[in-house]
């Protein structure tokens, strides 16, 4: 966006338009985002956060400037379109049909490794992509051993579907083939790739990139690797319950994450950006982590569509800065017009 055209449209609405953004969130989402820090924000630019009624139509609520969702099913789908048969300036964010892909383990990230993005600085080694992976469908393909020759121990079990239940987030970690027996299809079977215990999420909202870092799982020791005694496999489906050889606390105190290297900005934004425009999405994060066995390679783990942006730092002015940009969009692109023909006319 133009400066001078997003200044020159702000300036013009200093007036006393108000403006009202729609949400759409399960309760839980709506406790942790609906925070009074972000109301009173918005409030102060002029934009009203205002919850979407579930018992009445959408398309007969509002009216709305924009619209924001995290819900699903067949219902939601049909009322969001009459929403925007009804209001086709208006925008949705997301479309539903862009969401849908991240609520499959394999098509979140074939996008990964599809994506183009430009080699930027000529002096930068490093790398992206996704750690390798098969899906499995049934208990059969389980015992099938060429499925899984691509695959290196340990490995961890994902759910194939993120549909954001509580299943979907349980996790098994793997270490040996007997322990494949206890997992029930369909999953994506991922090789776990030590990282040194610290992961990257980077959160997108519109143009916006924050990259924060976090505890993630240990690395797995090659000595739990080698004994065979060892459980096949482990469960888990939050970080902080995983049990192991040493308890996580402990290994925790040996890691300081104040000590972990951010990867750099400008590759973290290329990412960003690529999967902005491969996606279609304004709304998502992404989990990253860094290789411990080639220090400049990083694999992307997971995406997720309106994560828990309350735990991004700035979060209220970030996500206030989105909304004014989403409902003044047509403001600034008719500044931009005008400015652009004011040039012609000069030259
Ligand atoms: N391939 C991998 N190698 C190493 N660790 C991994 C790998 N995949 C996942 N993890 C670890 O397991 C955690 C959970 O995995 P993942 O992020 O895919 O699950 P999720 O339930 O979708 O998480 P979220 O709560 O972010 O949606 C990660 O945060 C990371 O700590
Ligand atoms: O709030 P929700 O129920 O949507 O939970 C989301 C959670 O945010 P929260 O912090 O608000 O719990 C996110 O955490 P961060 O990655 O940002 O840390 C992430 O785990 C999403 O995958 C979850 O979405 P789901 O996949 O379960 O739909
Ligand atoms: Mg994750
Ligand atoms: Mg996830």
């Amino acid at each position: 966006m133009a400066a001078a055209a997003a200044a020159a449209a702000e300036a013009s609405s200093a007036d006393s338009r108000r403006y009202v953004v729609g949400y759409a969130l399960a309760p839980k989402k709506q406790n942790s985002f609906i925070k009074p820090s972000l109301i009173s924000r918005a409030a102060a630019r002029g934009v009203d956060l205002v919850p979407v009624d579930d018992a009445r139509p959408l398309a007969d609520q509002g009216p709305f400037d924009l619209v924001i969702h995290k819900l699903y099913g067949h219902d939601w789908r049909a009322q969001l379109q009459a929403f925007s048969a009804r209001y086709p300036s208006v925008p949705v964010v997301d479309p539903p049909h862009a969401i849908d892909r991240l609520h499959n383990r394999i098509s979140m990230l074939q996008v990964v490794s599809e994506l183009d993005v430009p080699p930027g600085d000529a002096d930068r080694r490093d790398t992206f992509g996704i750690p390798s992976q098969v899906v499995v469908y049934d208990a059969a393909a389980l015992a099938d051993s060429g499925l899984l020759a691509a695959l290196r121990f340990p490995l961890i079990a994902k759910p194939l579907v993120a549909d954001g239940s509580a299943k979907s987030h349980k996790m098994s970690l793997v270490y040996h083939r007997e322990g494949l027996r206890k997992l029930r299809p369909p999953l994506v079977l991922q090789e776990f790739v030590n990282h040194g215990g610290v992961i990257f999420k980077v959160y997108v909202v519109g143009g916006h990139v924050t990259c924060v870092k976090r505890r993630s799982l240990p690395d797995v020791s090659k000595e739990i690797l080698e004994d065979a005694a060892a459980e096949g496999t482990i469960s888990f489906s939050q970080v902080s319950n995983l049990p192991n050889q040493r308890t996580a606390e402990e290994y925790y105190e040996d890691m300081r994450l104040e000590d972990a290297v951010m990867p750099p900005t400008d590759f973290v934004n290329e990412i960003a950006g690529g999967l902005r425009r491969a996606l279609g999405l304004q709304l998502f994060n992404f989990d990253m982590i860094r290789d411990v066995r080639a220090g400049d390679r990083y694999l992307v783990i997971d995406i997720n569509y309106f994560p828990g942006y309350a735990k991004m730092p700035g979060y209220e002015i970030v996500l206030t800065d989105f909304f004014w940009d989403m409902v003044h969009k047509d403001d600034v692109a008719l500044k931009e017009e005008e400015e652009q023909s004011n040039h012609a006319v000069v030259k």
